[in-house]
């Protein structure tokens, strides 16, 4: 378990270094265009588990709704700080 912080700082990590093997890396490669696609996908999922799924479920698509969100932070060049500004 980690926490959306733990994750980002993970993540910015794995792209700084370019991690062999990493799917955040593959991601960003892929671009913008790519990433947002993904998370729309993830967005729906996310609402279809919530509506239909359990809450078990609706966790789990979730989860990945927020990790697909850093994703595309990353390939914005936006840090937590420029999106919690806006909470
Ligand atoms: N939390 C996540 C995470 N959530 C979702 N995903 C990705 O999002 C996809 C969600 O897939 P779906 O369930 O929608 O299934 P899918 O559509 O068949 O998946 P794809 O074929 O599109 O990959 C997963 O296959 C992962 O590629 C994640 N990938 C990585 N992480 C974490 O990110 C960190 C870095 O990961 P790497 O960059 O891969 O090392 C690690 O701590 C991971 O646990």
């Amino acid at each position: 378990m980690k926490t959306f912080d733990e994750l980002f700082a993970e993540l910015s990590a794995k792209a700084a270094t370019r991690a062999p093997g990493s799917g955040t890396v593959a991601a960003l490669d892929a671009g913008v265009h790519a990433i947002g696609k993904k998370l729309v996908e993830e967005a729906a999922e996310a609402w279809m588990a919530a509506e239909y799924e359990s809450r078990e479920r609706a966790a789990e698509e979730i989860s990945q709704l927020l990790y697909h969100a850093q994703v595309l932070m990353l390939a914005c060049g936006l840090d937590l700080d420029d999106v919690y500004a806006h909470l």
